[in-house]
């Protein structure tokens, strides 16, 4: 049985976007993120963009997040208002923190940006760094952090900031089994923290992405036409794939990865 909730207003809508640079690289993309909400939580979206190697996910992603402008078409965000860099918290593959700060300089610093957490900046860190496992690395500069910490510091960061939307490139690489796990739980208790905070995931690890989503997109390209697009829009919710613990063990979901391995 389908899993209660509905989808309600547009949060991103991707209009006619296209990139070209000596050749084009996107075309004609074209999506929408709604608010899906449902009953008794507070679920927020999560959806991977899933494409080969050097297909333009790195592209789109800086669309999205304002970093990079489109040849045509474009990003809106909240009441169609053209998206800007600094809309989006972007966490890149290799979480540059600032090096010179500690953990705490840093956090307090992306705090001080959110004028809803003003007077409890503090109070704010220190439950946060509670619950991502931090109280004790707050004092510490980034070079003395493991991969994973530095992850944290970085979703921590985005999170302070207030962004609702929080673009990630390959959040998983480079992490061991232990890690991922604890990776997975953080992006979930992230998404289950505001119906309207979203989540958007590159990955390469389709299997590890895809479980904790419920929606895929799949960019590629099409016989005859240059430029990669929108191939592939996939429901998770639709197939009640999403939402689950324990997904990625289920023949179903497994059956729907090969579907996805297939148009890649
Ligand atoms: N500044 C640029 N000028 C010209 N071509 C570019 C530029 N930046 C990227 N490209 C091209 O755009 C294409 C898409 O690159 P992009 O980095 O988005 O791929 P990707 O899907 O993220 O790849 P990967 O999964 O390997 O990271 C590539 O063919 C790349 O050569």
């Amino acid at each position: 049985m389908m899993t209660q909730h509905t989808k309600e207003e547009a949060i991103l809508q991707v209009s006619n976007v296209a990139l070209t640079y000596d050749r084009p690289i996107l075309r004609d993309i074209n999506f929408c993120i709604r608010n899906i909400v449902r009953p008794g939580f507070s679920q927020g979206q999560v959806v991977t963009l899933i494409g080969r190697s050097g297909i333009g996910k790195t592209q789109l992603f800086k669309i999205l997040s304002g970093l990079q402008q489109p040849t045509s078409g474009q990003v809106t965000i909240h009441d169609n208002q053209p998206v800007k860099a600094g809309d989006m918290g972007v966490i890149f593959q290799n979480y540059y923190l600032f090096e010179w700060r500690t953990v705490h300089q840093s956090l307090l610093l992306a705090a001080k940006k959110n004028k809803a957490l003003a007077g409890k900046e503090k109070q704010t860190i220190d439950e946060y760094a509670e619950q991502f496992h931090l109280t004790e690395h707050l004092g510490l500069y980034p070079n003395q952090l493991s991969g994973g910490q530095r992850q944290r510091v970085s979703i921590m960061q985005q999170l302070l900031k207030g962004s609702n939307f929080i673009l990630l490139d390959e959040p998983f690489s480079g992490l061991d089994v232990c890690m991922l796990d604890k990776a997975v739980e953080l992006l979930l208790q992230v998404s289950l923290s505001d119906d309207l905070k979203t989540l958007i995931i590159v990955s390469h690890d389709i299997e590890t992405s895809v479980a904790i989503s419920d929606t895929v997109f799949i960019l590629g390209t099409e016989p005859g036409m240059a430029g990669a697009t929108i191939k592939k829009e996939i429901d998770l919710i639709d197939r009640d794939l999403a939402w689950q613990k324990g997904i990625k063990q289920e023949k179903r979901f497994l059956e729907t990865i090969e579907e996805i391995k297939g148009y890649l």
